[in-house]
């Protein structure tokens, strides 16, 4: 354990993780050729001040995150914060598992992103999907990483999710965070309680992500069950563009321990 981690940082068993996406610094890095803001500072910021994990998305256009984030994040983390969490996302039917082989992180999240795709906005279609994901997901397991697949919260698609042999799902939250705050808050939350539900039923662990943020976060996690670590990233990061990078993530701790008291 790094001994500069602050000491509220420890992640308490059956609390929710904070694994924070860091394609927004690497947006903004990319707008100059100076290498500011860093992407590997900005981490080491969050994890500083409590974050358990760092998410990051090399789409294969490299509109943010691009090979060397990804390679000096691996670095970064193996060597000054053994304890947090590496998840690598993106589509293992483009660059996604060269990353994998090489790096081989803590977790890789599956996501069915077309190339020019404008931001993630769908999960995988299951079954329709399993024969192209079967052998991509043994290939990671082999490897000893963790496979998260991005889901919608549809309950009847779990079992297909199990049986693909992946250890999770990340729920694409979006939905949620469009109703947040809204008369459909609670129906469209019921959907995702019972996709959780059902998850857990058949085995899986649960991750969720995409539009959360510090105001919608607590509501979630208090409604649906089981969720093990929550991925944020644009919300995060326009946050600490306010507050700073320490203080927006002792506010989105301080959002999650709200969920469990
Ligand atoms: C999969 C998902 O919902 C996000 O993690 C994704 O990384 C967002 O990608 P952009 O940061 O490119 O919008
Ligand atoms: N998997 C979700 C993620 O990593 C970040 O999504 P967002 O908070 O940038 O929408």
């Amino acid at each position: 354990m790094n001994p500069l981690v602050a000491p509220d940082s420890r992640h308490d068993a059956g609390r929710c993780a904070l694994s924070v996406n860091v394609n927004k610094v690497a947006l903004l890095r990319n707008t100059r050729h100076l290498g500011i803001p860093s992407v590997s500072k900005a981490a080491e910021l969050c994890l500083l001040a409590g974050a358990q994990g760092i998410t990051v998305h090399p789409r294969p256009d490299g509109r943010h995150i691009r090979t060397h984030d990804v390679h000096e994040l691996a670095a970064l983390l193996g060597k000054d914060w053994p304890q947090a969490e590496y998840n690598i996302e993106g589509n293992p039917t483009q660059n996604l598992m060269d990353f994998v082989r090489q790096v081989r992180p803590h977790q890789v999240t599956f996501v069915p992103d077309s190339e020019d795709q404008f931001t993630s906005d769908h999960g995988w279609n299951l079954p329709a999907d399993m024969e192209r994901l079967r052998p991509l997901v043994a290939e990671c397991k082999s490897l000893g990483v963790r496979v998260s697949l991005f889901m919608d919260p549809v309950p009847q698609a779990m079992p297909f999710v199990a049986e693909l042999g992946a250890d999770r799902i990340e729920l694409y939250t979006e939905t949620y965070a469009s109703a947040w705050g809204t008369e459909r808050q609670a129906e469209v939350l019921a959907g995702f309680t019972a996709t959780a539900q059902a998850a857990l039923a058949v085995g899986l662990g649960i991750n969720a992500g995409h539009d959360l943020n510090r105001e919608n976060l607590t509501d979630f996690l208090r409604a649906v069950p089981g969720v093990q670590e929550v991925s944020i990233g644009h919300a995060l990061i326009a946050d600490a563009l306010e507050l700073g990078y320490a203080e927006t993530v002792r506010e989105y701790q301080r959002a999650i321990q709200r969920a469990y008291a």
